[in-house]
């Protein structure tokens, strides 16, 4: 079948997106999603070009296991909108956004405490500031966010591996690493530097499956696998990864489709009791015309599409 380019509207505004676009497209494998954030470069969006190509056409690693535990992912939301999530996705682990832009401290308080009303004593709460905070502000709001609810990782405090550090020798919260991985030269320079407690892997941007089970090996850290905010194409292929890692202390970041208003297969990936049975669903037709992009932005992707098969094939 030839690529489709998709256009989904997200559920609530999340990382200042409002929709999800992308390709996916099909090769002798199973189907594979090209879907790297507008803003990203064609040589970062390479990458991303490659772990579809791999989805498409190579081979994944063996299960060990048929079903990966989920955490349910709150946007940068009001404390009643993030409760609500929380109770509606059946998750005993809940990954709350921090230091929005226009925000304050007693806003992500007042939305994590909701978040822990809300799924109990037992649960687990994290956070993600996504590079948010300066050095000297990630120790206060983590100690002041920890004191209120108890926390199990916070994600990504600052932008700066040094600044990871620096904000992990100072608290006694587990720091995780994202950005600092994904969008890195260098993704073992976050161990180097002992600089994170928890891996954040995600797929698309590492370069594919095989390559993120290559760095789950080497970075000899936990991981957390997370999607990309993927349709259940991409989805999958975060849930291939999670199955085959030898360990998996921590839930994973894939119940993402419920974050958008459609997706372009008929049987979506979605977290039952928190957790997402593995398997890899198929593009239908039918449901992924729905999503079908306006001519402008699907000629957007075309163009895109092309010229870093160009960077690839180099
Ligand atoms: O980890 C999750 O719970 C879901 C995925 C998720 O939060 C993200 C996906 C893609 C980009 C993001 O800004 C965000 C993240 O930073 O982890
Ligand atoms: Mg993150």
């Amino acid at each position: 079948m030839q690529p489709l380019v998709f256009s989904i509207p997200m559920r609530t505004r999340f990382r200042g997106v409002t929709r999800r676009d992308g390709m996916v497209f099909e090769g002798p494998s199973g189907w594979g999603e090209f879907s790297p954030f507008p803003e990203y470069d064609d040589a970062e969006a390479a990458v991303w070009f490659r772990a579809a190509v791999d989805a498409a056409t190579g081979s994944w690693p063996a299960p060990v296991r048929d079903t990966v535990p989920v955490n349910c992912t709150v946007p940068a939301v009001d404390p009643e909108a993030a409760a609500a999530i929380v109770r509606a996705s059946g998750c005993s682990t809940a990954k709350v956004k921090v230091a929005e832009a226009g925000q304050t401290l007693a806003d992500d308080r007042a939305r994590v405490e909701a978040v822990r009303e809300a799924i109990g004593p037992d649960g687990h709460v994290r956070v993600d500031a996504n590079g948010g905070w300066g050095v000297a502000e990630a120790v206060l709001a983590v100690a002041v966010l920890h004191e209120a609810v108890r926390l199990e990782y916070v994600e990504q405090p600052c932008a700066r591996v040094e600044d990871l550090a620096a904000v992990r020798r100072e608290t006694d919260v587990p720091v995780a690493a994202d950005e600092s991985i994904r969008r890195a030269d260098d993704p073992f320079r976050v161990a180097d530097l002992e600089a994170a407690d928890i891996a954040v892997l995600k797929v698309h941007p590492l370069g594919g499956v095989r390559r993120c089970l290559e760095v789950a090996e080497q970075i000899g850290l936990p991981v957390v696998v997370s999607s990309a905010l993927d349709t259940s194409v991409g989805l999958a292929a975060g849930l291939a990864l999670a199955a085959a890692l030898p360990e998996l202390p921590h839930a994973c970041g894939l119940a993402t489709t419920s974050l958008l208003d459609g997706d372009v297969v008929r049987d979506p990936l979605v977290a039952v009791d928190g957790s997402i049975s593995v398997r890899r669903p198929q593009v239908d037709p039918e449901v992924a015309a729905r999503h079908r992009a306006d001519p402008a932005t699907e000629a957007w992707w075309w163009s895109r599409f092309e010229r870093v098969r160009e960077v690839v094939e180099a």
